[in-house]
């Protein structure tokens, strides 16, 4: 089992800059095979889950090769097989093979994801637009066995009984070819949506509307890619190392930054107290000063991600007052709240709301990351922390930050990764 360790108590400053976003990457990749020819992806990050969706490729005869983050995907000679557990289990997102192959083939099988463990982690809106679309739907022995009818998908409108990233993504992907208007609302407006469509439509497809809550798409029978696809920059990666310099920084900047994506997020920082400097691509955090507390609500996009609510809480417990988060997309996301405890903060969980308070140090010890953006938090604790922290399960975060030693190294921190090789494997790892 690999473990991360960290030499708390340095101050971070230079540069840091962020990589492609791993749940735009994560969906790109399945939508290759929509192609009838050779896909190239840029800034694509160095991130487990992208090495893990390369081997499901592989499994389908679609050979990809990954260096200085550009993804060569060659689908022209893809075979229909079954995708069952194993490779599909290490990702959440592998569920958007069963979109893409039924865009491709009218027909798909694929084993229920995996993924972090937030709480639960339906994907009935999901089924419901593919049915929507025309197609059976089965669950046999934990696989799902999708199939169009014969004269093959066909467009249809579909409300999102809740704003779904992945429903969204899945039902785009499988009605770019369908036959006729698909029109898709309450959607989610996530950008990375946009950045799907945006891939989508330089190979032929016809999406319009992505970026607002309905989506309208033409279906057009084949794609094509012609150019290289550059993806968005990861804005959870952003708000990471955001969070990071706010907490431990004596000046730090972050580039390669879309700022308009984090609206929400540095509107929170801001209110804390928080001095940056907000450039074109990049934004300069000063050392912080006394910071307020404050509360927050995740939403959809454009509100406050959930997957911010993990990294800004150690710089919350730098401010004074009483500090409130309500997960509402995942309320039981707060399997981070006891590895804090532990590291000597005041914090606690009532009826799912955190309740957090000033805290003068923390302390290093052993944590565990029990899913991406929790470890995501344990490594600023650490950061923070006197003395050593080793975060176990440290797999969660390697799944989804690029680069992030070789990052935090740029930035002076004192941190490794270390091979446990007694050590158990267990959350998921
Ligand atoms: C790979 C990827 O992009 N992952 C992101 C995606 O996950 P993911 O796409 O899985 O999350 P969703 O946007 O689908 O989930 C939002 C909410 O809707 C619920 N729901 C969703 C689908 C469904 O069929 N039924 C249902 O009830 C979920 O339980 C959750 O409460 O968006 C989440 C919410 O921003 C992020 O935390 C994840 O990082
Ligand atoms: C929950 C997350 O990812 P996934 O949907 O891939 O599990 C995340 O990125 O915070």
């Amino acid at each position: 089992m690999k473990k991360m360790l960290i030499h708390g108590g340095k101050k971070l400053s230079g540069s840091v800059v962020i990589g492609g976003a791993k749940n735009s990457t994560v969906a790109l990749i399945p939508a290759a095979i929509l192609s009838r020819t050779p896909v190239t992806l840029d800034s694509v990050p160095q991130i487990q889950d992208v090495y893990n969706l390369m081997d499901i490729l592989e499994a389908m005869n679609v050979h990809s090769t990954f260096e200085d983050c550009v993804l060569h995907i060659d689908p022209t000679q893809i075979k229909e097989v079954p995708l069952p557990e194993g490779k599909i289990k290490s990702l959440r997102a592998s569920y958007y093979f069963m979109g893409a192959l039924l865009g491709r083939f009218g027909s798909a099988n694929v084993a229920l994801p995996g993924g972090d463990d937030i709480g639960p982690r339906p994907i009935d809106q999901h089924i419901k637009g593919f049915e929507a679309l025309g197609a059976t739907v089965t669950n046999e022995h934990g696989a799902m066995v999708l199939h169009a009818p014969k004269e093959g998908l066909h467009g249809a409108r579909i409300y999102l009984d809740m704003v779904s990233v992945g429903a969204t993504i899945n039902i785009i992907l499988a009605a770019v070819t369908a036959k006729g208007q698909t029109i898709l609302e309450n959607a989610a407006k996530e950008p990375e949506i946009i950045d799907l469509a945006t891939y989508l439509n330089n190979m032929g497809a016809t999406i319009r509307g992505a970026g607002t809550d309905v989506i309208r798409i033409e279906g057009t029978p084949e794609l094509h890619a012609q150019n290289t696809h550059t993806i968005i920059p990861d804005r959870i990666e952003a708000g990471t190392y955001l969070s990071m310099a706010a907490a431990m920084g004596d000046g730090v900047n972050v580039k390669n930054i879309i700022s308009e994506h984090l609206d929400s997020f540095l509107a929170k920082l801001e209110e804390m107290g928080v001095v940056m400097d907000v450039g074109e691509d990049s934004i300069f955090v000063y050392p912080s000063g006394d910071l307020r507390m404050v509360q927050i609500k995740t939403m959809p996009y454009p509100g406050f991600a959930t997957d911010l609510q993990q990294p800004i809480t150690p710089l919350m417990l730098k401010a004074q007052g009483e500090g409130i988060i309500v997960d509402t997309l995942y309320p039981k996301r707060v399997r981070h709240v006891p590895e804090l405890i532990r590291m000597g903060a005041d914090i606690t969980v009532e009826n799912d709301v955190i309740i957090l308070h000033h805290a003068d140090k923390l302390q290093g010890t052993e944590v565990a990351a029990t899913e991406i953006r929790g470890g995501a938090c344990l490594m600023i604790a650490g950061l923070m922390a006197e003395g050593d922290t080793t975060i176990t399960h440290v797999g969660h975060i390697l799944r989804g930050y690029d680069r992030v030693i070789q990052k935090l190294h740029g930035l002076g921190a004192d941190v490794e990764i270390i091979d446990d090789v007694d050590a158990d494997e267990p959350m998921n790892v």
